[in-house]
């Protein structure tokens, strides 16, 4: 044990120093040299292959480089890469279909579609292929037969096997598993309260969040809320190893033993998951109201007889799905549940309306809540307003935009004009620019969860609305998403007044570049975006009742 905490710090150091040397002037000659070399062939090759398309300014040299850097200069350095895009639509005026040529610091021509009827065209069957990149930067984290970077008939087998567990029917289940972990996350809220401590709610959050996934996959407590699950500290080593594919400098993705901490973290994770794997799999057979996401999946696989995915793949299918699970179920959530106390705390008159709907469904009794929701799990499907506050804090705050790949010939008709790509290009769907919009949505950056309501004056085109994404190749888990959300909302908001505590920064730079418009709490680049620093937070008890 004792060798292989010691060979793990000797791995950390190792990939700090590492990290150092690559910033070694040399290696910036070098590279410079390569980029300055790359430039000239590209201006030779590629010059005219997107000019009749929408596009910021553009230069023959740097592409759109200049034009984005324009907008960057303006921004925080860690902002998000899915603001930007938003930023530079705005600034350029360039409407709801454009394109960006980042390379070399983009892997491809960036396609922009920030038009609901296109999105949904081209998000419909057939479905188009995920960009590259996709792999690239996560496939260490969720194996090569994940369903997130699978495709064609062997997505379809993977997808149809997993979707009979992620049913509303089956979810809902759920529902008394995710109350006790909550329930351990209040707990971790009132400790907060009485210290007074400041926090970065974000990592709270996150533990939350899988914990509640170990449950709904795999029937597993795996306690990172109030331990330190060796299985859960490599994943997020695994995470934060990822290159940072959106920075501006060449070299910050140089990491020469990165390959050895994916190797070593990886086979923490699956070492772990395959024994809890194991002991599901033996267990399957027991008849149980709730199962978990796992069980109903080997169910399917061997439905009358019928195996979808063949047996000697069968074990590698299910592990990397389970590391995709667990992986696209956990911070993509917290984010969202970050976001919605930031939205509440500055929207008293929201977090008003939520309680008393609160109230109205459960009770002003809190202390019988978490029990209502295990008896009666449907009630949560009677939250209209909590529901219309998660879109609306989804749609400001989503988690990143998908990245298809399109290639030569590919055609496509916008305001009348049709275009015919040119080379392939990576097709991102700007899900955080169309939900920033005008021309879809009254008064954009104005948090108004009324505009979700059933019969609300504002009229909102469905396909404009798309963090799950939509379509076949949507999110999976969106209903336990929506599920683990409200949960949260029902046992938090009425006992518990979080509040952000960003420090004011003394030094360097300027404050307009710490925030973005003033807001210090503005979504940093990560695989899923974040909020910055962790949105760090103090809470406080309400003191109760709190409202009658
Ligand atoms: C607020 C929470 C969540 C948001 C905003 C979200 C968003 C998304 C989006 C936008 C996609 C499409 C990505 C693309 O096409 O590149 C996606 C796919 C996916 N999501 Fe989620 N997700 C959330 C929660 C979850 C949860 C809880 C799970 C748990 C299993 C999950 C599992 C997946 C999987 C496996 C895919 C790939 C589906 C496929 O390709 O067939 N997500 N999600």
């Amino acid at each position: 044990m004792a060798l292989l905490t010691n060979f793990r710090n000797d791995l950390q150091q190792l990939y700090r120093q590492s990290a150092f040397f690559v910033t070694d002037w040399s290696i910036w000659i070098c590279g410079c040299a390569i980029i300055v070399g790359y430039f000239i062939i590209r201006i030779r090759r590629a010059r005219f292959s997107y000019l009749d398309l929408p596009q910021p300014p553009h230069n023959a040299v740097f592409g759109h480089l200049l034009a984005m850097g324009e907008v960057a200069r303006s921004l925080p350095k860690d902002i998000s890469p899915h603001i930007m895009f938003t930023q530079l639509q705005h600034k350029y005026n360039l409407g709801s279909l454009f394109t960006v040529d980042l390379r070399p610091f983009a892997p491809d021509k960036t396609l922009v579609i920030a038009d609901p009827i296109l999105a949904k065209k081209v998000t419909q069957a057939p479905v188009l292929p995920k960009h590259p990149v996709n792999g690239t930067i996560i496939s260490h984290v969720v194996g090569h037969k994940s369903l997130i970077l699978s495709e064609g008939k062997e997505w379809q087998a993977i997808r149809s096997i997993f979707a009979p567990g992620f049913a509303p029917s089956k979810i809902i289940d759920l529902a008394g598993a995710i109350v006790d972990e909550t329930l351990v996350f209040c707990n971790i809220l009132r400790q907060y309260a009485q210290t007074g401590e400041t926090f970065r709610l974000w990592d709270a959050v996150i533990n939350l969040t899988i914990d509640i996934i170990g449950q709904a996959i795999l029937d597993v407590k795996l306690k990172s809320q109030t331990t330190e699950n060796e299985f859960v500290v490599a994943l997020r080593h695994l995470i934060l190893s990822t290159p940072n594919f959106g920075s501006l400098n060449p070299f910050a993705n140089l990491n020469l033993i990165r390959p050895v901490i994916h190797w070593y973290y990886g086979r923490k994770v699956d070492n772990y998951l395959s024994k809890v794997i194991d002991m599901r799999m033996k267990l399957v057979t027991e008849t149980k109201t709730s199962k978990p996401v796992l069980d109903y999946a080997l169910e399917e696989n061997g439905r009358n007889g019928r195996t979808i995915i063949p047996q000697h793949e069968l074990n590698r299918v299910v592990l990397d799905n389970m590391r995709s699970f667990i992986f696209a179920g956990h911070d993509t959530t917290a984010s969202t549940i970050s976001y919605i106390y930031l939205m509440i705390e500055r929207h008293p008159d929201v977090l008003r309306k939520v309680q008393h709907e609160h109230d109205q469904v459960f009770s002003t009794d809190l202390s019988q809540t978490a029990q209502k929701i295990k008896e009666t799990p449907t009630l949560l499907n009677q939250l209209p307003y909590t529901l219309a506050v998660i879109k609306e804090v989804l749609r400001l705050y989503p988690i990143g935009h998908p990245a298809k790949i399109v290639s030569d010939g590919y055609e496509l008709t916008h305001d009348g004009t049709k275009y015919t790509l040119k080379g392939s290009y990576m097709m991102m769907i700007a899900t955080h620019t169309m939900g920033r919009s005008a021309n879809l949505f009254a008064d954009p950056d104005e948090f108004r969860p009324e505009r979700f309501l059933p019969g609300a004056s504002d009229s909102i085109s469905t396909d404009a609305w798309r963090p799950f994404e939509r379509g076949p190749r949507n999110c999976i888990g969106q209903g336990l998403a929506l599920l683990e959300m409200k949960i949260v909302m029902v046992l938090t908001l009425r006992e518990f007044n979080v509040r952000s505590a960003f420090i004011k920064q003394q030094c360097g730079t300027p404050d307009s570049l710490r925030t973005m418009n003033g807001d210090p709490a503005y979504q940093v680049q990560g695989i899923a975006a974040k909020p910055k620093d962790g949105l760090p937070s103090k809470v406080i008890e309400r003191v109760l009742p709190v409202h009658k």
